[in-house]
Order: structure tokens, then sequence, then C-alpha cells
């Protein structure tokens, strides 16, 4: 096969890639620029595409002995991850850019054009596995991501491989040491790569500006605070609210209304919720025939619960939670799985949280 390595300059790529030639495959490495000041990316920092970052991707691709080219899809990120991402804080709710750059950037730009130049996939060191058209998770389960890769449809799955899915964070490391690259001991990278310092607070206040608003309690309906901006909070949130309520007990982010600013919060059993409501899903193989039962993920880190899909009627999807959780924010994606503790949990699609009660 002609495939392209997706190269960050991190070791899971760097491995993925020499996966990819050494199991014969004809391999181009691709460093994609998405930042619009990479420049300004500290060195060291682990942005997503510091020129550093490209430096070590192209030492890589060298010693592969593979061509090697930087794609500058800076303006489609900004538009499709960055400017998404401002808007839905904006808009109250909490979203997920790896997922959007997942399904926008690296397997819908990135492949197009691999696809459009006669390649037939796009390789990179995402943990999770794919074979047979089917995803599911890593056999690292710390490292699992299947969760950000849950969007993909079918004929994006046609156009990826993941060549890291059977092996643990550790035998990568090893891989790449026994290759003799530098960035065998390169730290991981965390949080967002657009946000290197990982202030996100930060980040959404220069770009929206101070929108000073109450803070409510929803016990007793009485306001115990006031916030600078409503974007600098997820609902399940329960440090630095910055409140003052006349009991000990926690208070947790219950939701976030834009319009007029008002974080409401309230105690652990408010932050409960037993059933979710869904925009229209995305579905990783054939449709599944509604209802059924599954399990659901609700954010990049949490762990999945027993659940039953039904049609919400408006397209969207009825998921109720076998137990009660905490912090289902609107915004982030419901990632829908089929147990199977032999072969690994299959991925059978997601949809975007609406309203969680
Ligand atoms: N700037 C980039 N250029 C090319 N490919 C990228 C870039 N950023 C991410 N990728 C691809 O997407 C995959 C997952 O990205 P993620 O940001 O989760 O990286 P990671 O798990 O830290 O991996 P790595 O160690 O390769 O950086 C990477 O392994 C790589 O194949």
């Amino acid at each position: 096969m002609r495939v392209i390595a997706a190269m960050s300059g991190g070791v899971d790529s760097a491995v993925a890639a020499a996966l990819a030639v050494e199991a014969g495959h004809d391999v181009t490495g691709v460093h994609l620029a998405l930042s619009p000041d990479r420049q300004q990316l500290r060195s060291g920092s682990r942005g997503c595409c510091s020129v550093e970052d490209a430096h070590d991707a192209r030492r890589v691709a060298d010693a592969l002995g593979i061509p090697f080219y930087v794609w500058d899809l800076a303006e489609r990120f900004r538009e499709d991850v960055v400017e998404d991402f401002v808007a839905e804080y904006a808009a109250g709710r909490t979203p997920n850019p790896c997922l959007r750059c997942n399904e926008k950037i690296k397997f819908s730009a990135v492949l197009d054009r691999a696809q459009a130049l006669g390649f037939d996939a796009v390789v990179t060191g995402h943990h999770a596995r794919l074979a047979g058209g089917e995803l599911r998770r890593s056999v690292d389960a710390a490292k699992d991501q299947s969760y950000v890769l849950g969007v993909l449809t079918p004929e994006q799955l046609a156009g990826a491989a993941f060549p890291l899915g059977e092996m643990t964070k550790e035998r990568v490391r090893e891989l790449a040491a026994e290759r003799g690259y530098a960035v065998a001991a390169k730290p991981d990278s965390h949080d967002i790569c657009f946000i290197p310092d990982g202030d996100t607070r930060g980040f959404l206040a220069r770009r929206l500006g101070e929108q000073p608003g109450p803070v409510v309690d929803a016990l007793t309906g009485e306001t115990v605070g006031t916030h600078g901006g409503a974007y600098g909070f997820t609902v399940g949130q329960r440090r630095g609210l910055g409140i003052t309520t006349g009991d000990q007990r926690p208070r947790y982010v219950l939701g976030i209304e834009p319009v007029s600013r008002t974080v409401t919060v309230g105690t652990a059993e408010q932050a409960e919720v037993g059933e979710v409501r869904t925009a229209l899903p995305t579905w990783a193989g054939p449709a599944p025939e509604l209802p059924f039962t599954a399990e659901v993920q609700l954010r990049a880190h949490g762990a999945a619960v027993p659940c039953t899909v039904s049609a919400a009627g408006d397209g969207g999807l009825r998921i109720e939670l076998g137990s009660p959780q905490r912090g289902v924010a609107p915004g982030q994606s419901a990632v829908l799985y089929a147990p199977d503790p032999v072969r690994g949990d299959r991925v059978l699609g997601q949809a975007a949280v609406d309203l969680a009660a």
C-alpha cells in the first residue's frame, strides 16, 4: 500500500511510521503545520506542531529513508477546530477538540489530500485498534484513544491505519529506543495542542473577553458568587468555583446558561444524571437498529457505563444510563461501545450530548 504517515514529532507516530515501513508499505511522512503561530510556540513545549516538533519528525523520516513533507493546514485547523472550540464554549458547551481534529482534519482534509495524491491510507500513532473495518479500544487501556476516534465513519476508517493498537505505550518507547530515535524518551503530549501552556480559561478569556455573571446555588436559589466568564466552567466541575455557601457540602456545576451568563451549581446528588439526549449520531459501522444495549463513555478520560440507547424522535438518541453519572457536559461526545472482553470493546458510534437530566 502507498500510505501517508502523519508524523507529529512524537514517539507514537515515529514508531507507527517505522512499523508501516517495516511492514513493506510505500510510506511518505507528513508533518501537519496546524498552529497559526508556530514560530511562537516555545521549543520544548509539547504543542501539536512547533518548529521543533517538525524537526523531530523529519529526523525520524530521514532515519527511515522515506520522503517527508510539511503540509500547512493551519487555516483549516483554525476554522474547523479552534473556532469551533471557542464557539462551543461561548455557547455554554464543552467541546472535545481532538475528536473534532480527527473528524475534520486528520481523516478529512489530510485523508482527502492523501487520496487525491494516490495514497491509500493515513497511518497515525493513535492508540486504538482497527481490523476488518472495526474500531476497537487499544490493548493499553490507559492510553486508549478510541474515544476521540469514535466520530469517524466507515469511509474514513477505510482510509486509516493505527499500527500501535496491539501494544502498550511502554512497548512503543522500547521500539523507538531499539531504533535509536531521539524521541524515544520525549514526554507524552497533554491537554490541548493549541493551548501549550494548558491554561484553557486564559486562552478563552483572551478570545472572548470578560463576561461577568452570577453563580447560583440550585439548592437555595441564592447567588453564591460571581465569575468573569461562564466559558471558564464545565458541567460537573467542582474545583475553582470561587463560591461561598452556607453549608459544607461540595458544589458541582450543574448547568451553564450562556445568554444570562448564569452558572448553576448544586450538590453531588443534584449533579447526577440518569439520561442523556444527543444530537444526530454518527456510526463507525452499519447503523445499529434502535433500541439496543451498549456501554457509553461520556468524556475522554471517563469509564464506560452500561446503557440503553433508543431514538429520541428528533433524529438524536436517548441514552438511559445503567448507573447515574456526574459531569455529563453538553458538547462532549457520548461514544457507544459494544463490550467484548475477548477482542476488545468495539466502537459503535457517537453523538454529541445536548441535554442530560
Ligand atoms: N502536527 C501533526 N502532524 C502530523 N501528524 C500529527 C500531528 N499531530 C498529531 N498527529 C498524528 O495524530 C496522532 C495522534 O495525535 P496525538 O496528539 O494524540 O499524539 P500522541 O498520542 O501524543 O502521539 P505522538 O507521540 O505521535 O505525538 C499522532 O500519533 C500522529 O500520527
